[in-house]
């Protein structure tokens, strides 16, 4: 895996339709920043009044790089246990150091995702939770807290809404980035124009068996984030759970490290929402203090 994220870093690729989880993910930078983001936006004379993410998921990396930092990126699935406990998560995992946050909006059919987060999507729309609902919960906490959010949908609730009207209504929650796992490269066309005009990072995604060819169209679209294969800046997701791997990616010379099912497992199946954000905020410390 060592020399697969070297061999990345210096091609530029991504596929998009053989996306599983068995595949790692990696994210690039593409401008250049040389303050902490996390310094930048607390000296902010904003600060006091609100905390709103004053810089996107790019310059973010950008930002870590040139202190030799990697990025600490955590997964969690809206709504599971129950909104109010992904707000506070939200919260607790920005407190903690978190760098970038993903959010994943439930969906009836996650193929992208495995099985904890499956069932985390299920357990959460089985408690009603809705886009409008998350949409909500986001207007209120994203002003509070500091790390930029990667919303993770599938491109249904998308085209319910309309692609125009989907990505003004998240811009104005304060969101950053988009990861949309079942839209092809073919496809996203009318999604980079729509999310452009909103200023929001559009992430695509690739694996290790994509083609070359495919990789660099792929590394070509995406802003923000990319899935596997970049000359940008590189993170690595898919079955990291400890401070142990989590130390071993970033000595392979990623610049970001993503959590999902290891943070979906402990909140959701938590005995109560207070224990599960108890251990979130242990989990993350681990993490984060194992990281440069
Ligand atoms: O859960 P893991 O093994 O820690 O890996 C992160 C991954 O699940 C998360 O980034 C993710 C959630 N949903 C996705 C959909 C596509 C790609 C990636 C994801």
């Amino acid at each position: 895996m060592a020399a697969t994220v070297a061999a990345l870093k210096s091609t530029t690729g991504t596929c998009f339709h053989q996306l599983k989880k068995s595949d790692a993910h990696f994210l690039p930078s593409r401008r250049p920043g040389s303050v902490s983001v996390r310094t930048l936006r607390r000296q902010s004379p904003m600060a006091t009044l609100t905390a709103a993410p004053t810089v996107g998921l790019a310059q973010t990396f950008s930002n870590l790089k040139s202190q030799g930092k990697v990025a600490f990126i955590p997964y969690i699935t809206a709504g599971d246990p129950d909104l109010s406990t992904t707000a506070e998560a939200l919260k607790v995992l920005d407190k903690c150091g978190s760098d970038i946050i993903e959010l994943g909006v439930p969906y009836s059919d996650p193929l992208a995702d495995g099985p904890v987060i499956q069932a985390a999507a299920t357990r959460s729309l089985a408690r009603g939770t809705n886009f409008d609902s998350i949409l909500s919960m986001l207007k209120k906490v994203v002003p509070e807290i500091s790390a930029p959010i990667a919303l993770f949908t599938y491109y249904n609730p998308i085209l319910k809404r309309g692609i125009g009207q989907f990505m003004s209504t998240v811009k104005e929650t304060g969101i950053h980035g988009l990861v949309v796992p079942d839209v092809p490269l073919e496809e996203t066309e009318l999604l980079r124009k729509e999310a452009l005009k909103n200023n929001i990072e559009l992430v695509l995604l690739t694996t290790p068996t994509t083609p070359t060819e495919r990789m660099k169209a792929i590394v070509e679209a995406s802003e923000g984030f990319i899935y596997l294969a970049t000359t940008k800046p590189v993170a690595v997701g898919f079955g990291i759970s400890s401070p142990e791997h989590v130390q071993l990616v970033a000595g392979w010379g990623a610049d970001g490290v993503i959590v999902g099912s290891a943070m979906v497992k402990l909140l959701g199946e938590a005995k109560s929402p207070e224990e599960g954000l108890l251990e979130l905020e242990k989990f993350t410390k681990s993490l984060k203090a194992a990281l440069p």
